[in-house]
């Protein structure tokens, strides 16, 4: 019985059909046409692909499921436990709203450090006085429900293929392709590139208060980033804030009531990808935050829920920002919950870099901390990353950008880590990086020439690591590395173990252009002018470096 085993209650549906007639394990479920439009179309639910089919590619949504009757959620909507929300056991994030207005008062500073202290724990706060006009806001909450109450017909012209234009995108859950479970979520994204574009095909149901929301919000983000990365010490000329900016997409989301809230999530565990990201929120709330760190008597990795607050804006620390800062700036995990009471409209602009920004640490930070945190990569590749997998947290993609931890992948010496388009024989470009798989002999010897030429570390990875290092400077770092330095000699080579070999990528300042893995039981040499020095039983497999270090090398090719 279902109900006893997957918490469902057992309830009775609108028409008063009880779930214990209900097999969900072979994926049926009761829908009962609640209204005489959709009962004409009511499709036979037999089977999972024909749920999937009516909800993701025909364009009905969550919404149109809803409109149905249901009386308990389908089977692909229920979350494992351990990504349900208990909203009993999360407490409030009860600061107030930070006053914008006063950073043009004599409080200034004071309101500078609290963006800053928010954006540094918790990564979330909520702004009043932000420029964007409160009549708007309701305008907005009310624009994103006509959207969605329509009939699906009028919202599925905006699906994924369908679409007038690539800057619009109406869709269901967040990868319905890829989730085990399916977010309870409706969506409309728009992306700006001109106000031409944006009132030629964004619907005639939110485009003006849409463009018009990211008009005024968008000077305050400029605003509260400049902030941000003033308190770091930093100063960014202007072009380079824009182009970090410079991509902006007005998002509106509907997560319809739901029969079992318990089971589901409206959105699953994530983080956003870009710098900031402005929320407005309708008073339904729901909206959940887990604690980088331990604050105001909560713990670490405790739930905490933002509150609606009328007329105020949430806004949020985004991957992008994480990583300029070097690990300063929160990009916080979040999540959001159901309601079986209400539906509930959420409206984020997402501020994110151009596509062909470079990001990575700013190099002053990476000074002064004497560590990257995070490895370089243009912005592009990460985006793509962002929207080929599921919500899973943190980890999903900004966890993989964490110094070292391409290295590790790729030295792993698994080829499914590798990005999508790495090849097996031969090389490629692929943004910024140089991907080679079983190179020839000659080329391997063009690439030791090459760093031994150019100064450049080297790290050489087998079962049991060589690192062989070129500057004295550099070797002398790494010898303060504890328990990194064993058997280093004048020239700079040195033994070590891999996990050493990954504390010192991801914990020293080096940063390591070459990864070369060696296949054991295979016979190499390594050749350099004056050192001679043989890995036995190796031959090279992988090498993964960057094309900057390398550009003659890869003329030879
Ligand atoms: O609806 C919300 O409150 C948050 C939505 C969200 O996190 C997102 O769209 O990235
Ligand atoms: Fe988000």
């Amino acid at each position: 019985n279902v109900s006893e085993t997957d918490g469902r209650t057992g309830s009775t549906g609108a028409l008063g059909v009880g779930l214990r007639a209900i097999n969900i394990h072979q994926n049926i479920f009761p829908l009962i046409p609640r209204n005489k439009v959709h009962r004409q179309m009511a499709p036979s639910f037999l089977d999972g692909n024909s749920l999937f089919n009516f909800v993701v590619r025909d364009g009905n949504g969550v919404k149109g499921l809803v409109d149905f009757g249901l009386s308990e959620v389908p089977e692909q909507y229920v979350q494992p436990p351990k990504e349900r929300i208990d909203k009993l056991n999360a407490s409030t994030h009860d600061n107030p709203p930070i006053d914008l207005s006063k950073l043009d008062g004599p409080q200034h500073d004071q309101i500078v450090e609290e963006i800053a202290r928010a954006a540094e724990t918790l990564g979330f706060f909520q702004v009043m006085n932000h420029g964007v006009p409160v009549e708007l806001l309701e305008s907005l909450k009310d624009a994103a429900n006509n959207f969605f109450g329509q009939p699906p017909e009028k919202k599925a012209v905006y699906r994924k293929g369908v679409s007038p234009s690539p800057s619009v995108k109406y869709g269901t859950s967040f990868v319905p392709d890829k989730e085990k479970a399916l977010e309870w979520k409706d969506y409309i994204s728009m992306t700006y590139t001109t106000d031409a574009e944006a009132l030629e095909y964004w619907p005639q149901e939110c485009k003006d208060v849409a463009l018009e929301y990211l008009r005024t919000s968008i000077k305050m983000v400029k605003k509260v980033v400049e902030i941000l990365i003033g308190k770091l010490g930093v100063t960014l000329d202007d072009s380079r804030i824009d182009g970090l900016i410079g991509l902006k997409l007005v998002n509106m989301n509907f997560y319809p009531t739901c029969p079992n809230p318990e089971l589901t999530v409206g959105v699953g565990r994530h983080s956003d990808m870009g710098i900031l990201t402005v929320l407005l929120q309708d008073d339904i709330g729901g909206l959940y935050v887990k604690m980088e760190e331990e604050m105001d008597g909560k713990r670490k990795g405790d739930w905490v829920e933002i509150p609606a607050v009328p007329g105020a804006l949430v806004i949020n620390v985004g991957d992008t920002l994480e990583i300029l800062s070097n690990g300063r700036y929160k990009s916080a995990e979040h999540r959001v919950r159901t309601t079986s009471t209400k539906s509930r409209v959420s409206i984020p602009i997402f501020a994110i870099p151009k596509p062909t920004e470079r990001i990575g640490p700013l190099p002053q930070l990476v000074e002064r901390d004497g560590v990257a945190r995070y490895r370089e990569f243009i912005f592009e590749e990460y985006m793509n990353n962002f929207f080929s997998n599921a919500h899973d947290g943190k980890k999903t993609v900004l966890d993989s950008y964490l110094a070292g931890k391409d290295l590790w992948d790729v030295a792993g010496g698994d080829d499914t880590a590798a990005p999508d388009d790495y090849i097996h024989l031969g090389c490629r470009l692929h943004h910024g990086f140089l991907y080679m798989n079983s190179i020839s002999r000659e080329m391997e010897l063009i690439l030791i020439h090459e760093m031994v030429g150019r100064g450049i570390p080297a790290v050489v990875t087998t079962t049991s690591l060589i690192v062989y290092l070129l500057s004295t400077d550099e070797s002398s770092e790494l010898k303060k590395l504890p328990g990194l330095c064993r058997g280093l000699n004048e020239r700079g080579i040195l033994s070590v173990h891999i996990t050493q070999l990954l504390f010192s990528v991801s914990c020293s300042k080096f940063h390591v252009p070459y990864i070369i893995r060696f296949e054991p039981e295979k016979t190499i040499r390594l050749p350099n002018a004056d050192v001679d020095f043989a890995v036995n039983q190796c031959a090279i497999n992988l090498i993964y470096c960057k094309p900057s270090v390398i550009s003659k090398s890869a003329a030879a090719i």
